[in-house]
């Protein structure tokens, strides 16, 4: 969806590495985003994406030698991708659809109802335009991988999906989402606690823990514990949050799991809600929009099956 970091590019990378063409689309989504989401307002910017594309296909060129590592770059309109009826983005919404149910009803999908119909429609689009081999998703959006996965197999299209590692940002570990651009040093600071969560219980599944609630105590003990320690601090210096969830899923189903099957491994993930900042201070750095909406992060780590 453009906004490019390079946890984008990261996937380009992987392409070139794995394939003689590589398409790369760049193109805002109108029917995921919900009907009270940052559409109008998500991050748009096109010349200093075609310039990343244009310096990575260059630097790979050299390193490959390939005749030109980016083949073409789909940035359609929404008028050629939504040839009939305009994007629906409402719960009844009429149109053509991609429903990947129930995977695309849990999780995200709880607090984002249309978010996967919209995911798989406009993927099924771009893979009857494009026609890949391989499709590459990043794994910081682990459920729309698990999706993606689904709808290739139950439409049997003929493409394989590849899933690359997620790019954190080097200081802490953040994920890296176009959306952190909406958040000022305060936010960012502490938006980092939805990871430390997640690392927390990925430890107590190394120490030898498998019960659900022993694994994912850890995880609320440090969400519990930044959230008092912001609650103590005045208007001017806190950053809060809210949890939406914290989940140990089975890897295929998202299903929630009781006790970690070792043979399968699981998935740990989760979201976060950083509320707007409540007062802002002279001279503090803020993100776009000024940190006054609400900024939605998601970070995952995979619990790796035991090898047999
Ligand atoms: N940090 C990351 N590492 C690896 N892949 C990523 C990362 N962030 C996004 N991707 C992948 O890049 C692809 C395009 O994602 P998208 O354009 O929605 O960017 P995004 O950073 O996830 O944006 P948003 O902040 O809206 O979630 C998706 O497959 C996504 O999983
Ligand atoms: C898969 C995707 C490109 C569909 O618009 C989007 O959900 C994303 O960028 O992760
Ligand atoms: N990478 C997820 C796109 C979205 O949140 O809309």
């Amino acid at each position: 969806m453009g906004a490019l970091h390079q946890g984008h590019l990261s996937l380009v990378r992987q392409a070139a590495a794995e394939n003689d063409r590589v398409f790369v689309s760049v193109y805002v989504n109108p029917t995921q985003f919900g009907v009270n989401e940052d559409l109008g307002s998500y991050p748009k910017t096109w010349d200093k994406d075609i310039a990343m594309l244009r310096q990575l296909s260059s630097d790979l060129k050299e390193t490959s030698g390939h005749e030109g590592a980016i083949d073409a770059i789909f940035a359609p309109t929404t008028k050629s991708m939504y040839p009939t009826l305009p994007p629906d983005s409402s719960l009844s919404g009429t149109g053509s659809f991609v429903n990947i149910t129930p995977l695309g009803n849990l999780l995200e999908g709880k607090s984002r109802p249309v978010f996967f119909r919209g995911v798989a429609t406009v993927c099924m689009k771009l893979f009857n335009i494009v026609q890949p081999t391989r499709v590459y998703f990043g794994q910081k959006d682990v459920q729309q991988t698990v999706i993606i996965k689904r709808m290739v197999r139950d439409f049997h299209l003929d493409t394989e999906v590849r899933v690359i590692p997620t790019e954190r940002e080097k200081d802490d570990g953040l994920a890296m989402s176009s959306r952190n651009v909406y958040l000022g040093d305060r936010r960012r600071r502490v938006g980092i606690v939805l990871y430390q969560a997640l690392q927390a219980a990925e430890a107590a599944y190394r120490m030898g823990m498998r019960r659900r609630e022993e694994v994912l105590a850890f995880a609320w003990e440090v969400a519990n514990r930044t959230s008092a320690a912001q609650d103590e601090h005045g208007v001017e210096e806190r950053a809060r949050f809210e949890v939406d969830y914290i989940s140990l899923a089975d890897p295929e189903t998202l299903e929630e799991v009781h006790i970690v099957n070792e043979a399968k491994g699981a998935v740990l993930s989760g979201a976060i809600k950083m509320l707007p900042l409540e007062s802002v201070r002279a001279g503090e750095r803020l993100g776009m929009g000024g940190d006054e909406v609400a900024v939605r992060l998601i970070d995952n780590i995979v619990l790796a099956p035991r090898p047999t």
